[in-house]
């Protein structure tokens, strides 16, 4: 099943328990607006080259539409309305004032030089600006973008509104950035991994961990897993994989992918198939690269009693249902992985403040968020008897639903 009807299966399904109004349950299904823009990039060489860009703005009741960008060969139209809408709910777990919205160029990243990337940037945004900005929609990073994308897409929009920091986040510090940032993904999967294993009696440390994609959130998690006590036994990413089942040292590990780019011929692991990293041998699996990659083919055999999903939408509905009958406890995306927004609510605010924050009240607030998100999770799962993905989406779909009619949008 594609990312978006597995989306929209889940949002029914919240729907169906909350009893909303069809015509309420249409109007959130509806995205807001699709935009499809032709990037024509000037490459090195002298060729132009044409790339599709995309940007689904899904919905803007409680406040301005939220949500990254991704450069990735995989992007398409399907898979960003699902991504919008996945963020539509998770401002809204997280309840922070935002909407939801995703964006995105088909590309391969790594085949363009620096400069290439720039001017890339600079042609979508110059295609996108009119319909950006600090009280619409706010972009930020995700899969194949970074605090310099965001510099980009901040100077060009700029040329046409005046200098405006806060029309994204995740920008790097010297231009208004917020410290803790960076990590903040990463940190609030290991916030949101405590409050889980708390309610099972269980803590981080002396616990296995093997982790899909070690990018940002990947990478940030490992640490701060490891910083933890917790044995991270099996790590992957785009080149390959790794495991020591005594746990891998990860700030060698991170310094040997700094210098490498790859993970393979790092000395304090064995090499391993990546194809075998979401069914290894652990207590908990943390996907924190694609969508769909637990599926009917591999959901019987994972080996882990909880899955953290980092990543977006990495599980379809058919390994959900499958993983749920053998007992796996599953922390759905849209509160797994919401320290990230919820980071760039934080640097928003302080943008439009004019005010910038340290990293420890960054940190504290995070983790007060996360923390609290998750309690208002369990009393949805309460009240309705269902799991945490029904309870996170009851959550989030029931305060877009009340912010909704509240506007008089409903009819
Ligand atoms: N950045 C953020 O703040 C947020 C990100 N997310 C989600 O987290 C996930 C990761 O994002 P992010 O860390 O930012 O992205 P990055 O681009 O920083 O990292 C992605 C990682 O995934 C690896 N990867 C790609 N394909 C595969 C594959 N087939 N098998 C194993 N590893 C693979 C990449 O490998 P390589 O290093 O070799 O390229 C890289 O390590 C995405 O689903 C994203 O939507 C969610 C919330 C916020
Ligand atoms: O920080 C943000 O605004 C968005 C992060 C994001 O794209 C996500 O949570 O999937």
């Amino acid at each position: 099943m594609n990312a978006l009807a597995a989306t929209n299966r889940n949002f029914r399904q919240a729907s169906r328990i909350l009893g909303l109004d069809s015509k309420i349950e249409k109007s959130l299904l509806i995205p807001f607006r699709e935009i499809k823009v032709e990037c024509t990039l000037p490459k090195d060489d002298g060729t132009l080259v044409s790339y599709i860009g995309f940007r689904v703005q899904h919905d803007n009741a409680r406040g301005p539409m939220k949500g990254g960008i991704r450069y990735h060969p995989e992007v398409d139209p399907d898979e960003v309305n699902a991504l919008a809408q996945l963020m539509t709910w998770k401002t809204a777990v997280a309840d922070i004032p935002y909407g939801g919205a995703k964006g995105g160029i088909g590309c391969t990243p790594k085949d363009l030089s620096t400069s290439e990337l720039e001017r890339l940037t600079r042609v979508f945004t110059q295609k996108i600006h009119d319909l950006i900005g600090v009280n619409t929609d706010v972009p930020a990073p995700d899969m194949g973008t970074n605090a310099q994308t965001m510099a980009w897409i901040l100077d060009e929009y700029s040329k046409f509104h005046g200098y405006s920091p806060a029309v994204v986040t995740g920008k790097p510090i010297d231009l208004g950035g917020s410290l803790g940032r960076e990590a903040a993904t990463g940190r609030g999967v290991v916030y949101a991994t405590e409050a889980l294993l708390a309610e099972h009696g269980k803590s981080i440390k002396g616990l296995t961990f093997a982790i899909q994609g070690f990018g940002n959130v990947g990478s940030w998690a490992a640490s701060l897993l490891h910083e933890r006590g917790g044995k991270v036994v099996a790590v992957s990413d785009i080149t390959g994989a790794v495991k020591n089942s005594n746990g891998i040292d990860i700030t060698a590990l991170i310094q040997h992918k700094e210098a490498t780019g790859k993970l393979a011929d790092f000395n304090g692991a064995d090499a391993m198939d990546a194809n075998d990293l979401l069914t290894h041998e652990c207590d908990v699996l943390i996907p924190c690269a694609l969508g769909g990659v637990l599926n009917r083919e591999n959901a019987g055999d994972v080996k882990a009693k909880f899955i953290i999903e980092a990543a977006n939408h990495p599980t379809d509905p058919d390994a959900d249902e499958i993983l749920t009958k053998k007992g796996v406890t599953i922390l759905p995306d849209i509160y797994a992985n919401a320290g990230g927004v919820t980071v760039s609510y934080f640097e928003w605010v302080q943008n439009i403040q004019g005010f910038m924050w340290d990293e420890e009240k960054v940190n504290q607030e995070l983790k007060r968020y996360m923390t609290r998100a998750f309690h208002n999770i369990k009393g949805m799962c309460h009240s309705h008897n269902c799991n945490l993905r029904m309870g996170a989406f009851t959550l989030g779909v029931n305060r877009v639903a009340r912010a909704t009619s509240l506007r008089g949008w409903e009819a």
